[in-house]
């Protein structure tokens, strides 16, 4: 793999994580160039959620490197302000927003308190205002709870919070995943729309070949906690190559899905070695 460079946002080396015996996330490498949009994809349990909380340092690696725009991501932080500047090259939006919004906190009391911390000299109310119009909510959100908010709506309040911070890269963790179709749609293109205007890079983390197939450019397949195939999306989703990728893509459900053949491809894969890469 290249060097790190400054014109990747993110570049990512040989990650490693055992939990005892398991060995989570297996020599995984990938780069999200400055603007672009990579999805990692795998069933439950192949290793993406813990890429994922190891990027945003919620969960360390034994093994590894991360650079964010050619600079290395400081495994440990020491104070307050490289805590802060840790927290601007990478944010993350999860799959359920109620986990992360503080219900008693409004709108605007939650993306204040972030503006707060990361530009205590900027005019906030301006700033706020920028937000809500950036992610489609209007000045009239801005005094509600997130419990008066729809499940898209709420969504869009962590897409601000984080956008508030102005990272290099947003991490969006089955993101869409709860929302109904339609209102996943808007949120896709929502996002679609801010990396037009930004130079921000996405790492959608999911299951949903769908979503990988609308809004990623590069998409890497994990299975076991390695990477089986990485590639352009268009390529790794109209030609995989790995018999793993082609069973993803046939368990999803379509006209003439047959979950009989599934299930007989499923077996033939669960007797290969785990590691076998093409
Ligand atoms: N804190 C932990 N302690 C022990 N094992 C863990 C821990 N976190 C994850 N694992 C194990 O590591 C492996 C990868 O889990 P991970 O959650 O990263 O997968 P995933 O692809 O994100 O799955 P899901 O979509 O269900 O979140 C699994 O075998 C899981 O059981």
């Amino acid at each position: 793999m290249s060097e790190p460079t400054e014109t990747n946002v993110l570049d990512v080396r040989g990650l490693r994580r055992d939990f005892g015996a398991v060995r989570a996330v297996d020599d995984v490498s990938f780069a999200v160039p400055e603007g672009g949009s990579l999805g990692i994809v795998g069933e439950s349990g192949s290793g993406k959620t813990t890429t994922a909380r190891i990027l945003v340092g919620l969960e360390r690696a034994d093994a590894g490197d991360i650079h964010v725009r050619g600079r290395p991501r400081a495994a440990r932080v020491r104070g307050r302000a490289q805590r802060l500047a840790r927290a601007r090259e990478i944010q993350m939006v999860f799959q359920d927003p109620y986990l992360s919004l503080d219900p008693r906190t409004s709108v605007e009391a939650a993306l204040g308190e972030t503006l707060r911390l990361h530009f205590p000299h900027a005019d906030h109310a301006r700033r706020v205002r920028e937000l809500l119009d950036q992610v489609g909510l209007g000045t009239r959100a801005a005094d509600a709870l997130p419990r008066q908010l729809s499940g898209g709506q709420r969504q869009r309040v962590a897409i601000a919070r984080a956008l508030a911070v102005e990272p290099a890269v947003l991490v969006l963790d089955e993101a869409v995943a709860a929302l109904d179709v339609s209102v996943q749609a808007q949120i896709l293109n929502l996002l679609a729309d801010i990396r037009e205007r930004t130079s921000i890079g996405y790492l959608f983390i999911t299951h949903d070949l769908g979503v990988v197939r609308h809004v990623t450019d590069d998409v890497i397949v994990m299975r076991h906690g390695g990477v089986v195939e990485a590639g352009a999306t268009a390529d790794v989703l109209s030609a995989p190559r790995h018999p793993y990728t082609r069973l993803l893509l046939e368990s999803v459900p379509r006209p003439g899905w047959d979950p009989e053949r599934i299930a007989a491809a499923r077996r033939a894969l669960t007797n290969r070695p785990a590691h076998t890469t093409h």
